[in-house]
């Protein structure tokens, strides 16, 4: 099955993701590749897209933020997209405030996720912002960690204002936060493109379990169920996973069902809603430092219990 590549983009605001997401599609212009980008703006009237050129699909999501107050539209854009366009790449710039966990679980909606392949976030750093951030309040600097930390590319940007000796230090903080991401020195957010395209990201599907492995970071994971499962059984798995697992959604059959349950679960809160037609069966995972293939085995020994 062909799956869209999504990338998010994210960073503080005016750190200069738009800037970043300008270059990324005059590239993926010259190389061919059908590009749709989802903007996400604090307040009513976009200011950013006039970025984008007319022949790329746009999809904004105005007042508000994608990881607060706008989930469901986020969900029908995104598969608007998907279904109509059927783009190649989707370029998602978040909104400045937004926590990384948070857009990939808007992101990756069960409709959908077994068409999409996240494959990064790339969080641009205004430098000096960041070599200043004591000033700010505590809430934004934790967002700023939690932007770098869950990042697999990071850019340090507007290195044009930095001397050595402060390029220097930003680089050595920000590789102490998030050793494992490619991170980049940069002005006007330039960067190769094949830096952005060889991110892997989380794991596509359980189909590629051979690939599946030990996560260090942030990653995602999405389940593909074809049969039902017992609700029991599937109880006491819940019940033995690692906490690093932040979030869990999907729709899932069971025996007793003749549709399935939307499945929401985080904080360790399993929540069921019955469905009265059949959804695909995904079930998505979010979670870091997760041993994908062990979850994947799981799942399959429950499911072929009951097949
Ligand atoms: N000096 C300098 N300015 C930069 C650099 N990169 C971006 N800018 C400027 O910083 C400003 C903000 O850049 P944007 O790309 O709009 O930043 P953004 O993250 O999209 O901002 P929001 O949409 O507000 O979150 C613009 O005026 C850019 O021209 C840089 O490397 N050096």
């Amino acid at each position: 099955m062909m799956t869209t590549e999504i990338y998010v983009l994210a960073g503080f605001l005016g750190s200069g993701k738009t800037t970043l997401l300008k270059q990324l599609l005059t590239e993926e212009k010259k190389q061919n590749r059908k590009v749709a980008v989802m903007m996400n703006e604090l307040g009513k009237v976009s200011i950013d897209s006039d970025a984008v050129e007319d022949d790329v699909p746009l999809k904004e999501l105005l007042d508000g933020c994608i990881c607060c107050s706008i989930q469901d539209q986020l969900e029908a854009q995104l598969q608007g997209l998907l279904s109509l366009e059927k783009p190649d790449v989707i370029y998602i710039e978040a909104t400045g405030a937004a926590h990384p966990v948070e857009v990939l679980d808007d992101v990756l909606s069960p409709l959908f996720a077994d068409k999409i392949h996240v494959k990064g976030i790339i969080s641009v750093v205004d430098g000096e912002r960041w070599l200043n951030r004591k000033s700010l309040s505590p809430q934004v600097q934790q967002l700023l960690i939690e932007q770098v930390r869950h990042a697999d590319l990071i850019l340090l940007n507007k290195t044009d204002v930095l001397n050595e000796e402060e390029q220097a230090r930003l680089s050595m903080e920000i590789q102490s936060l998030n050793g494992q991401a490619f991170t980049l020195l940069t002005t006007y957010s330039k960067v190769p493109i094949q830096y952005v395209r060889k991110l892997s990201g989380g794991k596509k599907h359980s189909q590629i379990s051979s690939h599946v492995t030990t996560d260090l970071k942030l990653s995602t994971f999405v389940y593909k169920f074809e049969n039902s499962v017992d609700q029991n059984e599937f109880e006491n798995f819940l019940r033995n996973l690692p906490d690093t697992i932040y979030r869990i959604k999907g729709y899932i059959k069971f025996t007793f069902s003749t549709y399935p349950f939307l499945f929401q679960f985080s904080y360790g809160m399993p929540i069921y809603l019955q469905e009265n037609m059949n959804m695909p069966l995904n079930l998505v995972f979010i979670g870091e430092k997760v041993d994908w293939q062990l979850i994947y085995d799981k799942l399959k020994q429950l499911e072929n219990r009951n097949s």
